[in-house]
């Protein structure tokens, strides 16, 4: 029971929530009108959200949607959902670019007999989140879609883009966690996609830069755990996982595709991440390393080290003047370092836990050849040959893959 002196300050609180509530729903009526769209109520069973999933990383944001194969179903579907599955498909559909950063990669859509459908896969820069959000309301896709299962660091961060999502949309985000989405992501590709991993062969050899290694299409191993999986978007997260859901966060570390991104875009003209990743292509790094044999005049044989090892990244810049060596060498350089570096973390976290297989995925290796082929050998090199790298066809999907699939239970194969 209240004192009666108390009864002001309740009824000023009362007063205040009710007032909070009603300019909070005034502001979200206005931000809608301006948008011109109207969310109107929608039942459960005309939800599309269940068919998206959705990753929210430190630079880009990623969309996997499951479209359903007409008629695969045997659970009646009432007309409403039709017809908003039939728009939202056609908006996908309808391009393979989305305002001023939004992607789909056609090349890497699957349809599967198994699955009953087609999962596409789409990206856009997360800094461009509210245009998004509002492209999906100007569509009126946002009637149909309710809740949608979101992992990626954006998910939580203050609540800031569920709140923008639900504001602007209408759409509720339903956290999920980014490392359990990530580890479901790969082993459902394992089991499904026949040609999803790849590694290299012939990598046997003494240096970096004759990168003459071959892909060969590998889901050939029976027992897949245990594997050490490394993430490699902004941040690097390093993972131990043996079992279907079964994993630790083992390590991680600070320099991953951020960092290459980041100083290419400080140090260069480079105004996209593709003009980054172009720039180190024709770049040669050993303008710019000093290597083994720079410092002993041939390899360091007692300890195998062969000549063109990188001894130093950018050691030679303590002699060489900035006007003798090209953007594209420091680019290369920096790409090297960086993958290097990850590469030697994941060697190193693979000792600790007796693990021989490692796959590496992310979105920096996505058109990114230089460091999966660098990758491939220095794992090879530093392990003699007992481990081995294996990389993605779906590197950058795997989380949003992973929150699409934690809402589909039904989804055969789902780990
Ligand atoms: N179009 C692009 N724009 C920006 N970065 C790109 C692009 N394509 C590839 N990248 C690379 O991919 C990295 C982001 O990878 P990814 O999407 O896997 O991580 P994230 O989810 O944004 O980051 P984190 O998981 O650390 O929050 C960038 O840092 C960059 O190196
Ligand atoms: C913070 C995350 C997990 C966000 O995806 C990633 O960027 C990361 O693992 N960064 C490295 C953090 C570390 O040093 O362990």
């Amino acid at each position: 029971m209240l004192a009666p002196s108390s009864l002001p300050v309740a009824f000023a609180c009362v007063c205040g929530i009710v007032v909070a509530y009603t300019l909070r729903r005034k502001h979200i009526r206005e931000l809608n009108w301006k948008r011109r769209i109207s969310i109107k109520k929608i039942s459960p069973h005309s939800d599309m959200g269940q068919s998206f999933g959705l990753d929210i990383g430190g630079t880009l944001s990623k969309i996997v949607y499951f479209e359903q194969a007409p008629g695969v179903t045997s659970r009646p579907r009432a007309k409403s959902h039709v017809l908003a599955a039939q728009e939202v498909s056609r908006f996908v559909k309808s391009s393979d670019n989305y305002g001023s950063s939004g992607v789909r990669d056609t090349r890497l859509s699957v349809t599967s007999e198994t699955l009953g459908g087609t999962l596409h896969f789409m990206h856009f820069e997360t800094r461009k989140m509210e245009g998004a959000v509002s492209q999906v309301a100007n569509h009126s896709l946002s009637q149909s879609l309710r809740v949608v299962s979101c992992t990626g660091g954006g998910a939580h961060k203050h609540l800031q883009y569920a709140n923008l999502i639900h504001e602007i949309a209408g759409i509720e985000v339903r956290k999920e966690d980014e490392v359990a989405c990530l580890v479901r992501g790969l082993n459902f590709l394992l089991n499904v996609f026949p040609n999803e991993v790849y590694t290299f062969v012939n990598v046997d050899f003494g240096s970096l830069s004759a990168t003459r290694m071959s892909l060969v299409r590998d889901n050939t191993d029976e027992d897949i755990f245990p594997y050490i999986l490394v993430s490699i978007g902004s941040g690097v997260s390093v993972l131990h996982v043996t079992g279907p859901g079964k994993f630790t966060r083992v390590s991680g570390s600070s320099i991953g595709g951020g960092t290459y991104w980041g100083l290419c875009r400080m140090l260069f003209e480079c105004t996209t991440y593709d003009e980054a990743l172009d720039l180190c292509v024709h770049g040669r790094n050993a303008s710019v390393d000093m290597s083994v044999g720079d410092i002993y005049g041939g390899a360091y044989e007692k300890f195998n080290l062969p000549a063109t090892t990188v001894a130093s990244s950018f050691g030679k810049m303590i002699s060489v003047e900035r006007a003798e060596v090209s953007d594209a060498d420091i680019a290369r350089s920096l790409l090297v370092m960086t993958t290097q570096n990850i590469g030697l973390i994941a060697y190193l976290n693979a000792c600790i836990h007796g693990t021989k297989r490692i796959f590496f995925v992310g979105n920096f290796l996505r058109h990114n050849k230089i460091s999966c082929r660098t990758l491939a050998y220095a794992i090879n090199f530093w392990s003699k040959g007992e481990m081995k790298a294996h990389f993605c066809r779906h590197e950058g999907y795997l989380g949003a893959l992973g929150a699409f699939l934690s809402q589909a239970p039904d989804m055969p194969c789902n780990p």
